[in-house]
């Protein structure tokens, strides 16, 4: 059953009862059962980070290798590294599939929009809940499918308004351990600023506690950023040594009140761009 819906809701705080599949999902079971599924054994895990210097953002590759045709997607890729990131793609003989944000960058244009150009049938992915143009809208619960493997949607708002979590999974033996895609509401020692785009410290300190802090201490934290020259943490990591949410509530919304960060250098240019996929000038084919 899990294997056959690219998108399936968890019965969770946010959806208690089985969420109704939209036609876009339908055209991704489509997709999936043309695919067909692998053999049957553990799916093996292919997993890359990335890094684009001047934004100090990570991307991550992921794909089932186990599976025929080694199904990938990319976790917010920046447009600046896009072809190095096709480049990484085609070496490795995988086919891709999404081109998945976890928000509405604002320091960075999103590399989605260009990849869409360059690889046609590739399919960009956000949560509903960011207003952005996508081709598939996810919402907290989902599961992005890719082979056997699975990416669970969370909700993790507060940085802005539509951030989500993207947590792994499959769907025989859960790989362990588990990795967590954060976007920037988790960052290795640091979180996201809330100062902009529906930030809400109060929502932020709620979204890391629910819904990061709740899995496994072994889950591997992977963030949209880092400025400190780390790549990785855990859940439990940060659970001990996070200087910001290891705090109480009153004293976390205090810090970021007080962070006196100036704006993104490039935030007038990346808000609108990742509105429309970085697609700035070309609205009407955005998606
Ligand atoms: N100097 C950089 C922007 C740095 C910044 O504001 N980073 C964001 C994530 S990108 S929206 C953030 O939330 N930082 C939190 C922190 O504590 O640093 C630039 O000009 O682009
Ligand atoms: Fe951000």
């Amino acid at each position: 059953m899990l294997r056959k819906f690219i998108f399936l809701h968890f019965s969770t705080a946010f959806s208690p009862k089985v969420h109704t599949i939209s036609s876009p999902l339908i055209r991704i079971n489509k997709f999936q059962s043309q695919m067909g599924s692998s053999s049957g054994s553990s799916p093996k895990l292919l997993f890359r980070q990335l890094f684009e210097k001047e934004s100090s953002t990570y991307s991550y590759l992921l794909a089932d290798a186990s599976h025929p045709d080694k199904p990938a997607l990319l976790v917010d890729p920046v447009d600046k590294t896009v072809d190095r990131d096709l480049s990484l793609v085609k070496e490795l003989g995988l086919k891709l599939l999404y081109a998945i944000n976890t928000h509405v960058h604002a320091d960075h244009v999103t590399g989605t929009g260009l990849i869409k150009s360059k690889a046609p049938g590739v399919k960009s992915i956000i949560s509903k809940a960011s207003n952005a143009k996508a081709d598939l809208f996810v919402e907290p619960g989902d599961k992005i499918c890719l082979g056997d493997l699975f990416l669970e949607v969370r909700a993790t708002p507060g940085h802005t308004l539509g951030c989500v979590t993207y947590v792994t999974g499959d769907g025989h033996n859960q790989p362990q351990p588990r990795m967590a895609f954060t976007g920037d509401a988790l960052l290795i020692r640091g979180c996201g600023r809330t100062d902009f785009q529906g930030g809400s410290s109060e929502q932020l300190y709620k979204s890391v506690h629910s819904q990061i802090f709740t899995l496994p201490k072994d889950t591997l934290v992977y963030p949209a950023h880092d400025y400190k020259g780390f790549s990785v943490s855990t859940v439990g990591e940060e659970m001990l040594y996070n200087p910001r949410l290891t705090k109480d509530e009153e004293t976390f919304k205090n810090i970021m009140a007080n962070l006196n960060l100036s704006y993104p250098k490039m935030i007038n240019v990346a808000v609108p761009a990742n509105m429309v996929c970085g697609l700035q000038d070309v609205e009407s084919k955005a998606g």
